[in-house]
């Protein structure tokens, strides 16, 4: 690739020349086959947009709102752990990135820097992110995200263990230094089992934790709460039944469950069970602003990236997170004056087909 990325894609390119192999493969690496990460990219490439002409489109608003809090377009920096591994500024350089596009940021708990320096460093919005931690672990998190001004919690629930990944396991990856346990759990016990994601898991992650344990999480704390890793229309009605405030349709980017559909090719599911009653996120394989465009269509509020934010980090600092979501943002406002949509509520579920559509010949 000569000269600057033209497209998210060309970041990975330059992430992956400049990051080390092992923390490259841990990026952008998916459970076992890898048949999921593929396949949440593919699904995006047989859904078709129906545009519509002659409309006028001299402005675009992408804008949109999110729990009450008004972004600059329907994207969110997705949780993702350990960002020092790609850039010496880790989260913090993201979260300011993020911040710069007025767009909402998800931190990880497991995040290199602490959640504490995120919240000091950047005015963006932010969600924290756990996991079904030990409950000792989630009352101390869900403290530190009241009193640091975090506005909403997300959490993971397809990870009662962890998926496989098998190129971090031939390149012995270990994982890096995750701050916000400091205190919590022992650091002994931690490098007794090698250092790695596996012992951190072991050693926080609560398999029991099931539905009526959200009662719980809801009770010790008035943040709303996003459940992320339905896939299913089953698991969306309880999550409404259990009071979350929102859904996140997300396969964990192929990391967790290998042969779980695309997450795109889920989503009307989910949606329809939902039933407007709460805002449907959605993530997995947003490559491109018309991926973004057809997960609307498709009746997702916003969504939430990944990889892209990473290899940004990676290549350039907090310059190329920015220079990646302004890109997808960018991509995004063409695509909807293309299509023939002013705002976002403008792009409706008649402004794709999706490959079955396609089969029965519409297009
Ligand atoms: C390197 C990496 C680390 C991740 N860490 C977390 C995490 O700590 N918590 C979480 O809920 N999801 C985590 N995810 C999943 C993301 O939140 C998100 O679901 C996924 O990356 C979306 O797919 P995309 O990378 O194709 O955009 C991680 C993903 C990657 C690639
Ligand atoms: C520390 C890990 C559990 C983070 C994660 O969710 C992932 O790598 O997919």
């Amino acid at each position: 690739m000569a000269g600057e990325p033209v497209n998210v894609n060309e970041f990975e390119e330059l992430a992956r020349k400049v990051l080390p192999k092992i923390y490259y493969d841990f990026f952008s690496g998916g459970a076992e086959d890898q048949y999921t990460l593929k396949q949440n990219i593919e699904a995006f490439r047989r859904i078709t947009i129906r545009p519509r002409i002659l409309v006028d489109v001299s402005k675009i608003d992408m804008s949109t709102i999110i729990l009450g809090h008004k972004t600059s377009a329907p994207i969110i920096v997705a949780p993702t752990s350990s960002h020092q591994l790609a850039h010496p500024e880790g989260e913090v350089a993201t979260a300011r990135g993020a911040a710069a596009c007025n767009v909402i940021m998800g931190v990880a708990f497991t995040s290199t820097c602490t959640m504490e320096e995120v919240a000091s460093s950047c005015k963006a919005v932010r969600f924290i992110q756990t996991f079904a931690f030990k409950r000792e672990i989630t009352a101390n998190m869900v403290q530190r995200a009241e009193r640091n001004g975090f506005r909403a919690i997300i959490l993971t629930a397809d990870t009662p263990r962890l998926g496989r990944k098998e190129a971090d396991i031939k390149n012995k990856m270990i994982a890096p230094p995750f701050k916000n346990f400091e205190g919590l759990i022992s650091t002994e016990a931690v490098s007794d089992k090698g250092s790695n994601v596996e012992a951190y898991a072991a050693e926080t992650l609560d398999p029991s934790f099931c539905w009526k344990d959200i009662a719980w999480l809801k009770s010790i704390t008035k943040l709303p709460i996003l459940i992320k890793g339905v896939l299913t229309g089953e698991d969306a009605t309880k999550a409404i039944e259990a009071g979350v405030a929102g859904i996140i349709v997300s396969n964990h980017g192929a990391r967790q469950l290998d042969y779980t559909p695309a997450t795109i090719s889920v989503l009307e599911e989910v949606v329809h069970a939902v039933q407007g009653k709460v805002p449907v996120l959605l993530d997995g394989g947003i490559r491109r602003g018309t991926d973004i465009f057809k997960a609307l269509a498709l009746g997702a509020k916003a969504v939430l990236i990944g990889r892209p934010v990473i290899y940004g980090l990676g290549a350039k600092g907090e310059t190329g997170v920015k220079q990646v979501i302004e890109m997808l943002k960018n991509e995004l406002e063409r695509t909807m004056a293309l299509a023939g949509c002013r705002t976002v509520d403008d792009i409706t579920r008649s402004h794709v087909n999706t490959e079955t559509e396609r089969l029965l010949c519409r297009m």
